[in-house]
C-alpha cells in the first residue's frame, strides 16, 4: 500500500482520512489468562477495519478495549490524539462510538420502531420533563425529530414492513439488522459490530454486508467488526488485523493479510464455524 500518512483514495473511491484511534502495546490479562498480548494498531477515519482470528484468538476482548468497556493492564488508547481513561457508557455514545453485540442485545416485547429510538437515548434531551408534563411542547418536537431520523434508517436498512413488528418474533437475520439500526441511531462516527454475520445464511450475510458497506460510503462511518467469516471479510474490509493467541500476527489489506505466511498457518486453512 502507498504512503498512507494524510489519509488515502480507495479503489472503489472512498475517501479515507487520518489515524482517529490508536492501540498502543495493549495487554489484556483476566488473571492468568492474558486475553491480548502487547498489540498495536490504529484505526483511519472512514475505513472499514476487521479483527480476524479463531476461536479464542482475543478479538472480543479487544473490541471491548475499543469501545471502552474494559481498560487495558498494559498499554493506552488514543483517541482523536488523546489519551483515553476509564469511561461510563453515556461518555463513551458522547464520544461517537456505537457498538451491536455477538448475541443480540435488544428488547423481545418491543417494536422494531421503540427498539431503534432508544439507540436515540444519547440524543434526547427532554426525557424527565416531559415525563413530569412540562414543557411539553418542546419535548414533542424533540419526539418528532428523533422519529423522523429513526424513520431514515429504517427506510436506509429497508425494514419498513416490520416496523411495528415485536422484536421477538423476528428471525435471526433481521434482528442483527435491527440491531444496526438501533445502532446507527446514534449517529456514530466509529462503529463496532461483534461478529455481523455470526448464524447468518449465505443471502443474510450478503445483505448484511451490503449495509455494512452503504452505512460506511453513505454516512462516512468508521467501521470496526470483528468476524469469523473470512470470505465477508476480505470483500468488505480496507485493512485487516489478525490475531491468534492473543498476540497480532497479521495487518494489512486483505491482499496482505491473505498472503501472509503466519496467517495462512494459524487461520485460513483452518475450518471454522
Ligand atoms: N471475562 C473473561 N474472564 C476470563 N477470561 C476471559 C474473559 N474474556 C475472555 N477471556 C479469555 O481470553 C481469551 C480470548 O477470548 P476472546 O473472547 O477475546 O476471544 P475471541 O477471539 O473473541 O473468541 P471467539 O471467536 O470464540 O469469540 C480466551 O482464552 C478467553 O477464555
Amino acid at each position: 500500500m502507498n504512503d498512507m500518512s494524510d489519509g488515502y483514495v480507495t479503489a472503489d473511491g472512498r475517501q479515507i482520512g487520518g489515524v482517529i484511534m490508536e492501540m498502543k502495546n495493549i495487554t489484556l490479562r483476566f488473571g492468568g489468562v492474558v486475553a491480548i498480548k502487547d498489540i498495536s494498531f490504529d484505526i483511519r477515519d472512514g475505513e472499514i477495519r476487521a479483527i480476524i482470528g479463531p476461536n479464542g484468538a482475543g478479538k472480543s476482548s479487544m473490541l471491548n478495549v475499543i469501545s471502552g468497556f474494559y481498560i487495558p493492564t498494559e498499554g493506552e488508547v488514543m483517541f482523536k490524539g488523546v489519551k483515553r481513561g476509564p469511561m461510563k457508557p453515556y461518555q463513551v455514545a458522547r464520544l461517537g462510538i456505537a457498538r451491536t453485540f455477538q448475541n443480540i442485545a435488544l428488547f423481545d416485547g418491543m417494536s422494531v420502531l421503540d427498539n431503534i429510538m432508544t439507540g436515540r437515548l444519547t440524543h434526547m434531551k427532554s426525557g424527565l420533563l416531559a415525563q413530569a408534563g412540562w414543557w411539553w411542547t418542546g419535548a414533542a418536537k424533540e419526539e418528532d425529530e428523533h422519529r423522523e431520523k429513526v424513520e431514515k434508517i429504517i427506510d436506509f436498512l429497508e425494514i419498513q414492513n416490520i416496523r411495528k413488528t415485536p422484536v421477538g418474533r423476528l428471525p435471526y437475520g433481521l434482528k442483527k439488522r435491527v440491531e444496526l439500526a438501533r445502532a446507527l441511531a446514534a449517529e456514530p462516527k466509529l462503529l463496532l459490530l461483534d461478529e455481523p454475520m455470526a448464524g447468518m445464511n449465505v443471502e443474510e450475510k450478503e445483505d448484511m454486508s451490503r449495509f455494512i458497506l452503504d452505512v460506511n460510503d453513505e454516512f462516512g462511518t468508521t467501521i470496526v467488526l470483528i468476524e469469523h467469516d473470512m470470505g465477508v471479510v476480505m470483500d468488505l474490509s480496507d485493512r485487516v488485523v489478525v490475531m491468534d493467541y492473543g498476540k497480532k500476527i497479521g495487518d494489512g489489506t486483505p491482499d496482505e493479510v491473505r498472503n501472509n505466511q503466519d496467517v495462512i498457518d494459524a487461520y485460513l486453512g483452518v475450518a471454522h464455524d
